[in-house]
Order: C-alpha cells, then sequence, then structure tokens
C-alpha cells in the first residue's frame, strides 16, 4: 500500500506539471513502473517485452468473426506473415476461416482467459473488434453494458499491463442529436442517445486517460456505417446499405427500414481496413489526437438505389421503417468531418458512391458466375 500511495503521489505531481493542455503523457507509464489498473506485481517480467523487440507485431483481434475481422486478419496476415495474427471470437469459424491462419477461444469478458493468450502468443498489437452494435445493443442493453463496457475495461488492462499499442473502433453513433450533425467534427458535443453510442464514447474517453495517465498506446477510429460483400454485418443501423445488395441480386427488391431521405456517413470495407493498419502503423508524433473521425462518402437510401438502378433499373425499392432503427439514424451525424487524420497520418478514401457499387455487383456477380460453373 505506502508504495502504491507513493506511485500516486509522484503521478498526481507529474499531472499537475503537465504543461498546457496536459497532452504530454505522464512519464510515469504502467510499464514503466510496473504498476498498473489490475496491480500486477513487479516481478512480472513479460512487462519488459516490446514491439520492437520483434521483426512484426504479434496482433490479437477480439470479435473477430464478425462484418470485418476477418477481413482485417486477412490484410494484417498479408503484411505481417500468417501466423503473426491470431483471430479469436466467442463464436465457432468456419472452416475457411479456422483453416486459413490461427484463430482461438476468447470472451473478453474472461480476464485470465485473455492474460494467458497475450502472454503465451506474446501479444503485441491489440484490436478490439468485440461489441454489440447499435440495433442489436438496443435490444438487450445489459448484455450491450456488459460486453461493451465490462468488456473493454478489460482490454484495457490488459493492454496497459502488456504494453500493447490497442486499436478499439468508435463509430459515428458515439454522437447524439445534441451534436452537429452536418458535419460532424471530431471535437463536439457527444450525448448519444444509444446504449451502444454511450459505450463507445465511453471506449474514446477510457482510452484517452489511460493514454495521458498510464501511457498506453491508444489509437481509435470512428468508422462510418461499413459496406462489405462477403461477410453480413451483425445488427446495427447501416446495415440497410449492405443488404440492399442481396436482395437486389436474390430478388430484384428491397424493403428499406429506414426513410429514403436518411443521410448517413458510409465507407467501403478495403477502405476502413487500409484505414486501421495505416493509423496503426502511423509514428506516434504524427497522431495529435488519439481518437479520429475517418469518412468515404455520406449517402441516402434513395441515393444509393438510384445508384444502383443504373445498373439493374428492374430493382425495386420499397419502405418500411423501423421507429426504433430511424430514431437512431435521425440521431447521428449525416457527414462525418475527417480533415484531422487526413491532415496527421494522411488519411485518403478510394471508393466513392459509384466505385462502391460497381466494385460490390461486381462480387456478386463474380460469386454468380461461380456457382452457376459448379
Ligand atoms: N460494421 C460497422 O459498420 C461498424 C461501424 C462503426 C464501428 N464498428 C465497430 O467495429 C467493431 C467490429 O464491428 P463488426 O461490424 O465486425 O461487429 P459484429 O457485430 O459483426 O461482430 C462483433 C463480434 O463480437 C463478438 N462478441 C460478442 N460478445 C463477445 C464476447 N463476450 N467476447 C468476445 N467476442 C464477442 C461477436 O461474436 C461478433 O462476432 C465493433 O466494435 C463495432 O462497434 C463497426
Ligand atoms: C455505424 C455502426 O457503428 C454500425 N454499423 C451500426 O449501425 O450500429
Amino acid at each position: 500500500m505506502p508504495v502504491i500511495r507513493s506511485l500516486s503521489k509522484v503521478a498526481k505531481q507529474a499531472l499537475l506539471s503537465t504543461p498546457g493542455c496536459g497532452c504530454q503523457p505522464l512519464t510515469v507509464a504502467v510499464r514503466s513502473i510496473s504498476f498498473s489498473p489490475r496491480q500486477v506485481t513487479s516481478d512480472a517480467s513479460f512487462h519488459s517485452v516490446s514491439f520492437s523487440e520483434t521483426d512484426h507485431p504479434k496482433v490479437l483481434i477480439t470479435g473477430g468473426l464478425g462484418q470485418l475481422g476477418v477481413g482485417l486478419a486477412k490484410l494484417l496476415r498479408k503484411r505481417f506473415g500468417k501466423n503473426n495474427v491470431i483471430l479469436s471470437d466467442i463464436r465457432k469459424p468456419s472452416s475457411n476461416v479456422y483453416h486459413s491462419g490461427p484463430f482461438i477461444y476468447s470472451d473478453i469478458l474472461d480476464y485470465k482467459n485473455l492474460r494467458e493468450i497475450v502472454v503465451n502468443n506474446r501479444i503485441t498489437w491489440l484490436v478490439h473488434y468485440s461489441a454489440l452494435l447499435s440495433a442489436v445493443g438496443e435490444a438487450n442493453v445489459a448484455l450491450a453494458r456488459s460486453v461493451n463496457i465490462t468488456g473493454l475495461h478489460n482490454i484495457l488492462d490488459i493492454a496497459a499491463e502488456h504494453g500493447l499499442r490497442l486499436f478499439v473502433p468508435s463509430t459515428i453513433g458515439a454522437f447524439g442529436p445534441t451534436s452537429p450533425r452536418n458535419p460532424t467534427p471530431d471535437l463536439c458535443v457527444q450525448r448519444p442517445r444509444t446504449i451502444y453510442g454511450v459505450s463507445k464514447v465511453h471506449a474514446e474517453l477510457m482510452g484517452e486517460y489511460y493514454h495521458h495517465r498510464y501511457g498506453l498506446d491508444f489509437r481509435c477510429l470512428r468508422y462510418p456505417g461499413i459496406i462489405s460483400a462477403d461477410s453480413m454485418p451483425g445488427g446495427g443501423t447501416t446495415d440497410y446499405a449492405v443488404q440492399i445488395f442481396h436482395d437486389a441480386i436474390k430478388s430484384g427488391k428491397f424493403e428499406c427500414n429506414l426513410k429514403p431521405d436518411t443521410r448517413l456517413p458510409m465507407m467501403y470495407i478495403d477502405d476502413c481496413l487500409r484505414a486501421t493498419l495505416e493509423v496503426m502503423e502511423a509514428p506516434a508524433d504524427t497522431l495529435s489526437m488519439r481518437t479520429y473521425n475517418i469518412n468515404a462518402m455520406s449517402f441516402t437510401p434513395e441515393e444509393l438505389s438510384q445508384e444502383l438502378q443504373k445498373q439493374m433499373p428492374e430493382l425495386e425499392v420499397t419502405y418500411d421503417v423501423d421507429p426504433v432503427r430511424q430514431a437512431i439514424a435521425d440521431s447521428w451525424p449525416m457527414n462525418f468531418d475527417d480533415s484531422n487524420a487526413r491532415r496527421d497520418w494522411g488519411w485518403k478514401h478510394d471508393y466513392d458512391l459509384p466505385e462502391l457499387v460497381q466494385t460490390m455487383l461486381n462480387f456478386f456477380g463474380a460469386e454468380t458466375r461461380m456457382a452457376r460453373a459448379n
């Protein structure tokens, strides 16, 4: 206890002596003083293992079997080698995923299990994807609170204790009806009305706090709605923009659960995953902030339908509005200001609406041709 008390004193002094805005990390980082939020003992030698000791980072992705994780694992494995990227989840992987590289069971609510994985595999980067998204979260608030908030606490402590570089995605959903919506800057009022949004603001603030307080290398991007062809979304408000492609190809009809003029920021998955890798690789001194908006395009269901109808004129779109999703969408940004990401670490998207639609249709066209050939 006396040790902890004197460390707290040092930390307090360091906090008070931080110049100006207090943006500089404390020099008494978790790793260097062997004191952490979970009180790891000072002889824990794994604290000295750092990223620079290895040629490549050793990456763990939590919640990796959702819409984004498998694609990210593929991209990171291409860059760092197949065995340096471990996918994890509480679900059973498909045979394809299981055979494409290391997969491990990990429940983020089980702190000891997480720690064992990090230690045994000498993990240096942690990409934390586990979450309940906006619509699913509203349907199960207690579980969303547990996974998105308690789970995040486990992740933060593990990352701080083991000197990991930590990526946690945030979302357009971290803003609310009182935020400026067109465009939404990085720094503004954030009063979201969903448990998902509340948990993501919490993640942003806790990550930044651990960064300043303990020197945790926390990096966070606020993703727009992500559109992908070969993975399905996990229960969000922007899901319609993926479903429309599946239904258009299958039946030529789509019933949209948002109003035709609901404008939301969106991004093609390749841009999102590349941004994630780029911010993780960015030199720390280029990051003037630890949480950035990233953006690519913004459209309404009507505009997306019209773009699709240029190639599929027979597509019929009708509307049956889901009041829960509509209320969420009406409280979210319409356009996202990502000028800080563009300035600091050179963020640049590749896909606008026409390229997105063409790429999605090419994917489904190729899939249909393959199915016919088999
Ligand atoms: N997809 C998007 O449009 C989007 C947009 C903004 C932010 N994000 C964020 O990106 C991350 C990944 O999103 P996604 O679309 O792949 O989500 P998803 O819902 O598709 O997948 C989440 C995964 O988390 C897993 N999970 C749930 N409880 C868990 C637990 N206790 N332990 C471990 N894993 C658990 C689920 O099994 C699931 O595979 C999330 O944090 C999400 O908030 C996604
Ligand atoms: C935007 C995002 O966080 C997610 N796709 C959702 O709609 O919940």
